[in-house]
This record gives C-alpha cells, sequence and structure tokens, in this order.
C-alpha cells in the first residue's frame, strides 16, 4: 500500500461547486483534503488538469466466472472495471453454474480478493438455478462472508408473483433488495430480440412491447409495497416504465431504477445493418424512450447509470441476429459515454455524475467505503478522470476477454485516468495494473 498527496486535483465541494486542492492519503484512508499539512512519506501523485470523484459503483456486470471463461473472468472483468474507475461490481448471478448458494457466493468474492483490483460483490438467485420455481439460499448467502444483500435472476424475469411476493418478505427482513429483469416472457418471449413496432416489422424480427417491462415494474411496486421491502429495476429501457416508477416513488413505494449508457443513447437505427453488437436485452429503443430516460435522470428518478457489461465470446455473437447472444460491454466506456453525451452536451452536472455513477449505487447495495463524500476519515476508493481527454474506443485495446463493444470508433471526451482502492492504484491512465 501506498501513501499518496494528491496535489492540484479539482473537487467538488458539498454543494457540487468545484474546488482545487491537495489530498492526502494514508494506509488507504483519506486524511486531508484541500491543504495538506503532514505531508512525510507520501508519494506525489500529480494530477493537476484532473477531477476526483468517488469510485464509480456498478450495480450490473456480468464476469462469466464461473463456467465461461472464454468470455471472461473475475479476472479480465476486474482489469476492465479498474480501467473504467468502478471501485466495486456486483456480479449477476447467471454464471455456471448459478450463484444460489452461500458457497456459490463466497466463490466469487474470493475470486474477486484474489485478483484485488476491485470489489467484486456477488448478486445472489432469486431462484435456485434461476428456474424461477423455488427460491434459492437467501438467507444463507446473506449470512455467508458474501453478506449478500442483492438478489436477482437476470438474464431471467420473476415472473411468478407468488415467488416474487415471497423473495420480498425474506430480503426485507435484512434490507436486502431484489434486483428484477423487468420482462413478462408471455409478452416478450426469449427469442424477441427487436423493439416492437414498425421497425420490428419491416426487418422481419421478433418484437418486444415496452409493456412487457412497464407490466412487470407496476406489479412490482404493488409488491413491493405489500411487502414493504426494496424492489430495483435493472436496465429501464421505455418511458412507460420509468412513469410506472415515477408515481411508485411519488407514492412512497421503496423502488430504484438503473439505466444503462446504451440505453440512453443507441436507437433502434443502428438495427438496419443487421450488426448483432447492438442485440442487447432489453432491446434498443426510438428516441422518444432515451429522452425519456435522459429526462428520468436529471429528475432523480432514474436512481443509477449502471453498465449491464455482458461480454461475449466471438462464437455465440458472430451469428445472424436472430441466433446471436443478447448483451455488450460496458464497463470501460460507460464514464466517457456518460460524460461526453450527458454532461457535455445534455445539462448533467459532474456532481450528478458522481450520484449516478456512485453514491446512489453503492447506497442501493449496501456498500459500506464506497460513494461516500471526499472527507478525512473516509476510505480513500476514489477515480480521478480528466474531463478533456479524448479517448476513442477500440475494442481491440479492450481489457474484456471480449469484443463486444458497441462503441468502437467512436471519440469522446472525457476519460478515466486513475483507479484508487483503499489507497492502491488499480489503474494509471486509464491501464490496470497487474492483479
Ligand atoms: N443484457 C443482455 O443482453 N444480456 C445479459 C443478461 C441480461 O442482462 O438480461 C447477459 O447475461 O448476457
Ligand atoms: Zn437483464
Ligand atoms: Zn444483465
Amino acid at each position: 500500500m501506498s501513501d499518496w498527496l494528491v496535489t492540484g486535483v479539482t473537487h467538488l465541494g458539498p454543494d457540487g461547486t468545484e474546488r482545487r486542492g491537495d489530498l492526502a492519503i494514508r494506509e488507504g484512508i483519506v486524511t486531508e483534503v484541500g491543504t495538506v499539512t503532514d505531508t512525510e512519506g507520501l508519494t506525489r501523485l500529480d494530477a493537476d488538469g484532473l477531477t476526483v470523484l468517488p469510485g464509480f459503483v456498478d450495480l450490473h456486470t456480468h464476469l462469466r466466472q464461473p463456467g465461461r471463461e472464454d468470455a471472461e473472468t473475475v479476472c479480465t472483468g476486474s482489469r476492465a472495471a479498474a480501467a473504467g474507475g468502478y471501485t466495486a461490481v456486483l456480479a449477476m448471478a447467471n454464471t455456471t453454474p448459478v450463484t444460489d448458494t452461500a458457497e456459490a457466493a463466497e466463490h466469487v468474492l474470493d475470486l474477486g480478493r484474489r485478483c484485488g483490483l476491485t470489489d467484486v460483490v456477488p448478486v445472489g438467485a432469486v431462484t435456485k438455478g434461476l428456474d424461477g420455481a423455488e427460491l434459492a439460499e437467501l438467507g444463507l448467502m446473506h449470512r455467508s462472508r458474501a453478506r449478500t444483500r442483492v438478489f436477482s435472476d437476470d438474464g431471467r424475469c420473476v415472473a411468478d408473483a407468488r415467488v416474487m411476493r415471497r423473495a420480498l418478505e425474506y430480503v426485507r427482513a435484512f434490507d436486502g433488495v431484489v434486483s428484477q429483469h423487468s420482462q413478462d416472457p408471455d409478452l416478450a418471449g426469449p427469442s424477441a430480440c427487436c423493439h416492437e413496432g414498425e421497425l420490428s416489422g419491416r426487418l422481419g424480427l421478433p418484437g418486444w412491447p415496452p409493456v412487457a417491462e412497464s407490466s412487470v415494474i407496476a406489479r412490482d411496486a404493488m409488491l413491493a409495497e405489500h411487502t414493504g421491502a426494496r424492489v430495483h429495476v435493472a436496465h429501464v429501457s421505455t418511458a412507460e416504465g420509468l412513469d410506472v416508477v415515477r408515481w411508485a416513488k411519488a407514492r412512497g413505494i421503496r423502488m430504484t431504477c438503473e439505466v444503462t449508457p446504451h440505453h440512453l443513447v443507441l436507437g433502434t437505427d443502428l438495427l438496419a445493418g443487421y450488426d448483432p453488437v447492438y442485440k442487447v436485452n432489453p432491446p434498443l429503443r426510438p428516441t422518444e424512450h432515451q429522452e425519456a430516460l435522459r429526462a428520468g435522470l436529471l429528475d432523480g428518478t432514474v436512481d443509477a447509470v449502471a453498465t449491464d457489461h455482458a461480454p461475449h465470446a466471438r462464437h455465440d455473437k458472430e451469428h445472424a441476429f436472430v441466433d446471436a447472444a443478447f448483451g455488450m460491454l460496458g464497463l470501460e466506456s460507460a464514464f466517457s459515454v456518460v460524460h461526453d453525451l450527458l454532461v457535455r452536451d445534455g445539462g448533467m452536472s459532474l456532481a450528478d455524475l458522481a450520484r449516478v455513477m456512485s453514491t446512489a449505487p453503492a447506497r442501493i447495495a449496501g456498500l459500506d467505503g464506497h460513494g461516500r463524500p471526499l472527507a478525512p476519515g473516509e476510505p480513500a476508493n476514489l477515480v480521478l478522470v480528466d474531463p478533456t481527454a479524448t479517448v476513442t474506443v477500440d475494442r481491440d485495446a479492450s481489457h474484456s476477454l471480449s469484443r463486444n463493444t458497441p462503441w468502437h470508433g467512436r471519440t469522446l471526451t472525457g476519460a478515466v485516468h486513475t483507479t484508487i482502492l483503499r489507497g492502491d492504484v488499480t489503474a494509471r491512465e486509464g491501464e490496470p495494473v497487474p492483479c
């Protein structure tokens, strides 16, 4: 562990205003902010032109280990996370085997600790084997070393209302949360891969109607009200779905939601060339939905930006559109996309970005030590970003094992420079350190 004197760094005051000063970090803890009086033993880290934010927290990452180590491992995904400014990622349970036992959750936790580049927080499955029928070992996972608090069958919807009700009753006891993949399987079947509308008809792709999302969100809102438990809506993609969340929040229901960078920015028009890199679940939506999601981000209806980083091996992705796997990479590009398209161009501030990429996701996941204000005594889980640097996304330079980024070739303004996890530098100039 190193002790750091971070000099000339821009930081955000409690009111969001930018200030410039120095920062001292000792034994993984921020000890001084603004003016540093005790510099003895500190290694200088020149941060002129950089802004410090709380390290990002991703509520929705697929790391593929165990089972699909050809697409990603906990280690390669952690490297991508560190390069993207993340100090914690929640690793989804749809691995092989599924993370549905205490042992499975501890295994993922230990793989993450062994790598050490980001805090890997296992998400527990809601149901055994993601089969939607029988509850997984929710209590045992929570009482394990993994301290699991976020549960999800992501990739599949917990469609059975009785199962969802019981899961919510269970997690309420320890203030856990169920993150729901809101997709009514009867309204949007497993092969639905295109927003249902004129385009799906023209392209001949199976359609996925917005009501398949909004109707599940509405049902879950009422179950959350009934049980008093917390529900989190994963990857909201529709204006209707977001309207239900807004209504639920106004009613005092404990519902939160996340949106992905790709649903904020990429539209259905990209599907015209049948390039499977744009195949994702839920599907890309028309412009009016992106506009609604962006408005929701600004008015606070959307709590968090989450990547839904979904690596896939070439042999699963490079197929005819209907046969290709669903999913896109996201960890390395999220900050630059959100910064370029929403902070530089869209009326969001860096303080808003810190809220949706760090503070709120850390709170939703119940993570101590992440998403904290920059203050003496707080753990040094930080990211230094360069708001003026430009990056051109190159899929072949990715630290992920997979190459399925929809941002390849785009030049974006705003880059992650240095990531710091409990005082250790985990990425420098955008490159992860060896683990
Ligand atoms: N988002 C995706 O398109 N795919 C995810 C599953 C999911 O998030 O639903 C995956 O695991 O590949
Ligand atoms: Zn999902
Ligand atoms: Zn997912």
